[in-house]
């Protein structure tokens, strides 16, 4: 079979490609470029990112060890009007984006996958971990990954459910280690390379820069407690997240949180742990990579990629979705992603709107 590989220039994606060889597909490897080299001199990597030019280098030197053709993509336009504009855009609104998930929908099995296929590829893979299953109720379905040490399911539960039958993922039955030692076997000198973990279009994790050379003006505004009293200043509305207790400045005998970003006032408002724990909000724009009909679903849901999942109902009506968990989480965020699973199966996915205290 033809197969294009997502090369990232990373082990996950190495391994990817070589399985396939092995399992003696045709492989093509495609690697994406959105952003331009120079950006990483002017703005120096603090943490590792994706995308940048040494990953460039590294998906080059990976290719010719394994013997296979790499396709450079410039999906600069689209990367900026689709993932940039609408991480700026979600700030303005005081929500707390997610990239990431967007960028796996339109650019990586969006606009790279289109260019495979139309290449005559008749799969396109990756080196996420998740995995592509024939479910006996669902059909084909998204899974998180058998071993996985992190869930990449989540980051990928906005693809569309018909994209499902071109992908796959080789490396979603492996642990990590047994990538590195796979890619060590083979004489890859990526085997021990980072994961990326910031934003590959803010490579200094500087939001602060990145915002204000958008054009993005951030006032500073009260910190006030629920009874309205003022504890402190806040340095600009997007630098602060639901749920977060560091870097508050200000001082009380209680351990104090973010428990709301109010935009209209702009005023960040805090109190004790208990307040950040609700169990409803309402979600928007769902993905629902299974056939859904009106009405109550019982799931898991994931409102962050790190947390356990927990039990909820899914109330929908038409686009619109309200979730309930069992029991109150913490710091539901709006912007941010609900996804609902059952067991390792993802159902689907939407985005935070408002949470009802
Ligand atoms: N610039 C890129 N071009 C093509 N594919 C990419 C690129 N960046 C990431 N990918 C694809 O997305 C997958 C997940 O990338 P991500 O950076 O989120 O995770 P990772 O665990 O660091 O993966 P890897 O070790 O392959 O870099 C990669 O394995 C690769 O298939």
């Amino acid at each position: 079979m033809k197969i294009g590989v997502a090369m990232s220039g990373g082990v996950d994606s190495a391994v990817a490609a070589a399985l396939l060889i092995e399992m003696g597909h045709e492989v093509v490897g495609y690697h994406m470029k959105n952003l331009p080299d120079s950006l990483f001199e002017i703005v120096p990597e603090t943490k590792k990112v994706c995308c940048s030019p040494s990953d460039t280098f590294d998906a080059f030197r990976t290719a010719k060890i394994l013997g296979i053709e790499l396709k450079i993509i410039r999906l600069d336009e689209i990367f900026r009007a689709r993932i940039i504009d609408y991480f700026t855009s979600e700030y303005k609104k005081g929500r707390t984006p997610n990239p990431c998930v967007l960028c796996n929908d339109y650019i990586k099995f969006g606009a790279l996958m289109e260019k495979a296929l139309e290449d005559g590829m008749e799969l396109f893979a990756s080196g996420h971990y998740a995995r592509i299953i024939e479910h006996p109720h669902y059909g084909i379905s998204l899974a998180k990954g058998k071993a996985s040490h992190k869930d990449q399911a989540y980051f990928l539960s906005m693809i569309k459910k018909e994209k499902l039958s071109k992908i796959f993922f080789p490396v979603g039955e492996l642990t990590k280690e047994e990538i590195r030692e796979k890619a060590k076997s083979l004489g890859l000198p990526v085997h021990q390379k980072r994961e990326s973990q910031e934003l590959c279009f803010i490579p200094d994790n500087d939001y602060r820069r990145f915002l204000s050379s958008e054009g993005i003006k951030l006032p500073d505004g009260d910190i006030v407690d629920i009874a309205g009293n003022i504890l402190g200043k806040h340095h600009g509305l997007a630098f602060y997240t639901i749920g977060q207790r560091r870097g508050l400045g200000i001082s009380s005998k209680e351990k104090l949180y973010v428990i709301d970003i109010d935009t209209i006032n702009n005023r960040i408002i805090v109190g004790p742990y208990e307040k950040t724990l609700k169990k409803r909000f309402t979600a928007a724009q769902p993905n629902w990579l299974i056939d859904i009909k009106d009405g109550e679903l019982r799931c898991q849901c994931m409102i962050r990629s790190t947390m356990k999942p927990e039990k909820a109902s899914v109330y929908s009506e038409k686009d619109r979705l309200t979730v309930e968990f069992d029991n109150p989480v913490s710091a539901i965020t709006p912007g941010q992603l609900a996804v609902f699973y059952v067991g390792d199966v993802v159902l689907g996915s939407a985005f935070i709107e408002s949470v009802e205290s």
